[in-house]
């Protein structure tokens, strides 16, 4: 599909510096003996969106759950390396990794609203950290549910169950829940792959209005997708990273054969 070439891109974010806000050193991880991230070196930018692509198995998703520590909750994971967040090591034996996941937020692929309120469900994180006061929370509900672009869809309804929405909306529900808590970095996987094409792109322009606050990482099998929105592209290929660049760099000058192939459609 030669055409990937020519995907226009848009929306980027202006020539500017923008600072690391995670910096990933000589990461490897394994499920047991399953080598699933090989010496993976990556520096992530602020108020940026990266994306993450490659084939399927190829380790995107392990590599998303390291920067909040998902990994930590699946059994038989050994990691070596280094992730630091804003200058700190994020595996360090000291961190609170509650904490860490207020900081650093997920989406997932399937909407996964629970089956309480709309109103509930965005509370929930504040609550979950200690926020009582009724009128603290409206204000964070409707607020959250601004930023995600779903308040003028639901602000009649706000006791209604969240399983009552669609599933652009409850997408967009489980961004506002994960914002409530002010998180700086949003991970996102695959996160418009169970949504129709309308909805795709609500949640697209959704998160490029976000990266203006946060940093976000997504994992994504559509390459238009990561062409469309992304701002720098990291190729993964049976767990490793093959190429990393400025998204424009990475698909219309690819420097390794491998991105070329892929990109272009020769496999995966
Ligand atoms: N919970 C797990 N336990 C054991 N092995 C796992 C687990 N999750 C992933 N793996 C293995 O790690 C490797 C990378 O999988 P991962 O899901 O990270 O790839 P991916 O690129 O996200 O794939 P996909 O695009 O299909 O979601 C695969 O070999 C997979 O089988």
């Amino acid at each position: 599909m030669d055409n990937k070439f020519e995907i226009k891109i848009y929306h980027k974010t202006e020539e500017v510096i923008l600072k690391d806000k995670i910096n990933v050193k000589n990461l490897n991880l394994y499920y047991g003996s399953n080598h699933a991230l090989k010496n993976i070196d990556l520096n992530i930018k602020e108020k940026s969106i990266t994306a993450l692509i490659g084939p399927s198995g190829c380790g995107k998703s392990t590599f998303l759950r390291t920067l909040n520590r998902m990994n930590d909750l699946i059994p038989e994971v050994k990691l070596t390396g280094t992730i630091k967040l804003d200058g700190e090591d994020i595996y360090d034996k000291r961190v609170n990794t509650t904490l860490l996941r207020k900081k650093v937020g997920m989406v997932f692929q399937q909407p996964n609203p629970f089956p309480m309120s709309i109103y509930d469900n965005v509370a929930y994180g504040p609550r979950l950290y200690g926020i009582k006061n009724k009128a603290k929370l409206d204000e964070i509900v409707e607020k959250s549910l601004r930023d995600a672009a779903l308040f003028e869809e639901v602000k009649g309804k706000l006791k209604k169950p969240a399983l009552g929405l669609s599933g652009g909306q409850q997408q967009r529900l489980c961004i506002a829940r994960a914002l409530a808590v002010e998180p700086e970095v949003l991970l996102m996987d695959e996160p418009t792959s169970a949504l129709d094409p309308i909805s795709t792109l609500k949640i697209e322009d959704l998160m490029l209005e976000l990266k203006k606050r946060y940093t976000l990482v997504i994992v994504t099998h559509n390459m238009q997708q990561a062409a469309r929105i992304s701002d720098y592209t990291a190729f993964f290929l049976m767990g490793e990273l093959v190429e990393y660049a400025s998204t424009d760099n990475l698909f219309t000058r690819p420097s390794d054969k491998r991105t070329e192939d892929y990109i272009t459609g020769r496999f995966g």
